[in-house]
């Protein structure tokens, strides 16, 4: 398998190029050359197998030429008997039409560390050929920090770089980055908000001093693996619930586009998605996009749920990218006007496609709040506020006899304020986060400057 990028200016590369390199250098990201897919036997003989076995059934076509399924399996192995729940990524029935997919039993408590767990494995291995240090630069809106934090802290021949926006992540999830003293970890707030980290991140990829001087990687959702792991727990709950037979609905918490691009590959594969839900807060360009064509950004507003307050959805560009016919001077062209005019308007054609599999909500405070209230009182379930969000997209378009499996992000304890906020009910810190609120915090605050930034790094890889 070789991976292309969506501007079709950068050179090709195979799998472990790809994760060590995160960025294209032309600006893209990297995409696979052809979706693979797997028959309707493939996928039924998914049925009862475990999450690890799934895993590697799901990645092979991705990694072939790096990892063969022995080296895939150990992996996988390692990354998810870190998990605390022996599925790995349970389903939870609400009612006859509704499920909640629980992707927080990782250490950091949210969806990221499915994927994660597994990137850090993955650099590890490919570090070990190579006489390098990967310089590690990543944006998080609160829990990819925490994760990759997690996954990286301590690795020989990693430096990590996480920028949080200052004052915009709850106060455990700021604590989960900030307490980790480990010298390859380097925590900053950038005085800002997310969509200038992750603007950030990306100048610095393309910076040629920076390029020069350092070997950058990415863990952000623009590593092509972060994705490819994501696509395995489509398969793995929409399995359980009948595929390929019965097709299968999902509702997916939107910020970065990633996870809901991960459901578009496992439809890609052979999957039968019966719809994917794009449900967004008040941050809603997504929505917007998919419902009219207006991919404008309005600037962003703080919210109870925010890892989802970011405009700049990097992996809308991969969607963009098959839709417009997988040509990337094309799609280098409209991202550049994007970049300068901070608006597209997607031709109908595109929005068309796109509504073929794709449907979208925009989510206001009250009936995020709400929802959680529902959740709690009508299926004992406390959720958290991005969960929500995704459950009250997907209640919105419930009806017709398809299962609609909700993707449950984060562990409410994360945000225990909102919940307790909407149900009354507060969250307990789970034993892995005990004494979080005793432990030394280290973070270094910057202006939101590409200079200010790549300074930092020079500086300290
Ligand atoms: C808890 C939670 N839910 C949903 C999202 C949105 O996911 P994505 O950025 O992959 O669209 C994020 C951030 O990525 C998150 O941390
Ligand atoms: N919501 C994310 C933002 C970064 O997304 P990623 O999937 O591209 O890493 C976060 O929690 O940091």
């Amino acid at each position: 398998m070789d991976y292309i990028s969506t501007r079709g200016n950068a050179p090709a590369l195979g799998f472990e190029d790809v994760t060590l390199a995160g960025l294209a250098s032309d600006g893209g990201l990297y995409v696979p050359r052809d979706w693979p897919t797997l028959s309707r036997d493939e996928i039924a003989a998914l049925a009862g197998k475990s999450y690890v076995d799934t895993a590697v059934a799901v990645m092979r076509p991705f990694v072939a030429g790096a990892l063969d399924d022995a080296a895939l399996h150990a992996l996988c192995t390692e990354a998810y008997g870190r998990f605390d729940h022996a599925a790995v990524t349970p389903l939870v029935q609400l009612d006859h039409q509704h499920w909640l997919l629980e992707l927080f039993h990782g250490p950091t408590l949210a969806f990221k560390d499915v994927a994660l767990q597994l990137l850090g494995l993955l650099f590890e291995r490919f570090l070990g050929h190579r006489d390098t240090t990967l310089t590690v630069v990543g944006a998080t809106s609160g829990d990819t920090g925490s994760a990759a934090i997690d996954a990286l802290a301590g690795r020989a021949n990693v430096e990590l770089f996480m920028l949080h926006p200052q004052g915009r992540v709850s106060d455990v999830q700021r604590r989960q980055m900030t307490t980790v003293l480990a010298p390859n970890v380097h925590n900053i707030a950038i005085e800002g908000d997310f969509d200038q980290a992750q603007a950030i991140v990306k100048a610095l990829f393309a910076d040629q001093e920076a390029r020069g001087r350092l070997n950058l990687g990415a863990v952000n959702s623009i590593n092509w693996a972060r994705l490819m792991a994501q696509v395995v727990y489509y398969f793995y709950a929409a399995v359980r619930l009948g595929a390929p037979e019965q097709p299968v609905a999902f509702a997916v918490p939107t910020g970065n586009f990633g996870d809901v691009f991960a459901g578009y590959v496992a439809a890609r594969m052979g999957l039968p998605v019966a719809k994917l839900i794009v449900a967004t807060n008040v941050n809603d360009i997504l929505a917007r996009a998919l419902g009219s064509g207006d991919y404008s950004m309005q600037g962003v507003t703080p919210t109870a749920a925010p890892s989802m307050d970011i405009q700049v959805s990097s992996n809308f560009e991969r969607l963009l990218f098959d839709l417009a016919g997988r040509d990337g001077n094309a799609l280098g062209a409209m991202m550049t006007t994007f970049d300068s005019e901070k608006k597209l308007d997607l031709p109908p054609t595109m929005v068309a496609e796109a509504a073929n599999l794709f449907a979208s909500a925009r989510v206001d405070p009250d009936t995020m709040a709400m929802t959680m209230r529902w959740a709690y009182e009508h299926a004992g379930q406390v959720i958290d506020p991005h969960t929500a969000i995704g459950l009250a997209a997907a209640r919105s378009f419930a009806g017709g006899d398809v299962p609609i499996v909700t993707l449950a992000t984060a562990h409410p304890a994360k945000f225990r304020d909102a919940v307790e906020r909407a149900t009354g009910a507060r969250p307990t810190l789970p034993s892995r986060l005990a004494g979080l609120f005793e432990r030394q915090e280290r973070y270094d605050t910057l202006p939101a400057t590409l200079a200010a930034v790549k300074d930092y790094v020079l500086e300290r890889s």
